[in-house]
């Protein structure tokens, strides 16, 4: 399997160069030369499967030029043993038709975990086979970082800095980043939002010095293995409702569109998918552009959906670059449109666009009252993600079964879940003591040299 370049420009890499490169080196991401296909009869044996055993037979045709059969089981089954709950990705009814997703149960309590847990394990047996030690970089707007620190945590071949909008992750998001205690992970506050500290990362990668300096990676879904990983729970779920015979739609709490493309590439690959639904937040900019209004930045509007407070989505250049008819120049072209503020899709990408995806936005207030309805009508408190998926499924669904995918565990945002329902989302015990643990983060500005100054030094000492 090769893995190409959204811009047409970068060299062809197997998997294992694509998920150690991150960034493609013409500012593109990596997405796979062609997708693997799985037949009706492949996806029906994957009935009763284990999530492990579903997660290889959807995932290692994309991985299998770079690990041995052994290899990546082991990295799947070390990956997965810490989850909270055997089945991994449960599923709860909501209502006749409609179901939650529950994506987490892992360490860091997000979907996030899913991806994270599992490159983990891959870059520590690709390291190790290379003798290579690598600096990466991630920004988030919450629970990326959490979710990377934990994954690459007291790791000697990786360092990893965190770029996080200072004020602007809830308190639970920040402690899990700034109270791990081992010596290679940090976690920067930096002054601005989540759309700086991702373009600084972008910025870092574009920077060849600095990038082959500090032998950079990236585990944001700009690295394709993010993406995969994700894949694999819309297998898992459509099965469990009996696909390959039955149609499944799905809703996604959208901002960066890791997921909701993860759900893409499971439907280019066979699975049965009606319907893709990107659910977002007042940072309502997929929704506009995919309503027809064109994609241009406003500002970034705090919700209490934080983690999908994003208005520059990264992966939407992949959305883009199919709905482009897989063109690269017209992709980058695009790009640089977005650097002057934004972009009209053509009409030929819109009608893609739309064939692939619908969209629906959840206010503030509609926010708040889906968590309360859905406490009293269902007994599931929602997190506030989770609950812009839930209301926008509930005004797009008709009669085939929709999934709505839960993103997070509401006692990662208890003020909003409090404040919409009256109950105190508790944390699991093993967090229990997460508010007494000490803090360590570096509160530092949103300008490049500043940002790869600190990055340079800390590798040094
Ligand atoms: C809890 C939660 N829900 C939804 C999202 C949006 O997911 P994506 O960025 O893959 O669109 C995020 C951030 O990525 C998140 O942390
Ligand atoms: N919502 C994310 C933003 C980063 O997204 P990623 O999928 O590209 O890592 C977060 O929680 O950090």
């Amino acid at each position: 399997m090769k893995y190409i370049s959204t811009r047409g420009q970068a060299p062809e890499l197997t998997f294992e160069e694509a998920m150690l490169t991150g960034l493609a080196r013409d500012g593109g991401l990596y997405v796979p030369a062609e997708i693997p296909q799985m037949s009706k009869g492949d996806i029906a044996a994957l009935a009763g499967l284990s999530y492990e055993e579903t997660a290889f037979r959807v995932m290692w045709p994309f991985v299998s030029d770079s690990f041995t059969e052994e290899e990546f089981r082991g990295c799947i089954t070390r990956a997965y043993a810490d989850f909270g709950h055997a089945a991994r990705a449960p599923m709860v009814q909501l209502a006749p038709n409609h179901f939650l997703l529950e994506l987490f149960h892992g360490p860091t309590l997000a979907f996030k975990d899913f991806a994270m847990q599992l490159i983990g394990q891959l870059f520590q047996v690709a390291l190790k086979r290379r003798g290579e030690t690598v600096t990466i970089v991630g920004a988030t707007s919450g629970d990326t970082g959490s979710a990377a620190i934990e994954a690459f945590r007291g790791l000697d071949a990786v360092n990893v800095f965190i770029l996080y909008p200072h004020g602007r992750v809830s308190e639970v998001q920040r402690r899990q980043m700034t109270t791990p205690d081992d010596s290679n992970v940090h976690a920067l506050a930096v002054d601005g939002d989540f759309d700086d500290c991702q373009a600084r990362v972008k910025d870092m990668f574009n920077d060849f010095e600095f990038r082959d300096g500090v032998k950079l990676a990236g585990v944001n879904s700009i690295n394709f293995a993010r993406v995969l990983a994700q894949v694999v729970y819309y297998f898992y779920s459509a099965v469990a409702l009996g696909a390959p015979e039955r149609e499944v739609s799905f809703t996604v709490p959208t901002g960066n569109f890791g997921d909701i493309f993860a759900g893409f590439i499971a439907k280019q690959m066979g699975l049965p998918i009606d319907r893709l639904v990107v659910a977002t937040n007042q940072n309502d900019i997929l929704h506009r552009c995919l309503s027809g209004q064109g994609y241009f930045k406003g500002d970034t509007i705090p919700s209490i959906s934080p983690s999908m407070d994003i208005q520059v989505s990264s992966n939407f250049e992949r959305a883009l670059f199919y709905a482009y008819g897989r063109d690269g120049a017209a992709v980058a072209q695009l790009m640089d449109e977005l650097g002057q503020g934004g972009f009209n899709v053509s009409q030929g990408a819109m009608q893609a666009l739309s064939e692939a995806y619908d969209s629906g936005r959840c206010s503030e207030d509609e926010t708040l009252a889906t968590i309360k309805a859905q406490t009293a009508a269902s007994g599931e408190l929602l997190c506030p993600h989770s609950a812009v998926g839930v209301k926008v499924a509930d005004e797009v669904r008709n009669t085939t079964a929709m999934v709505t995918l839960a993103t997070a565990h509401p006692a990662k945002f208890p003020a909003a879940v409090e404040k919409a329902s009256g109950m105190h989302p508790p944390l699991p015990p093993r967090m229990a003591d997460l508010y007494d643990r000490p803090e360590r983060v570096t509160r530092i500005g949103s300008d490049l040299a500043t940002l790869e100054d600190h990055i340079r030094k800390t590798i040094a000492n």
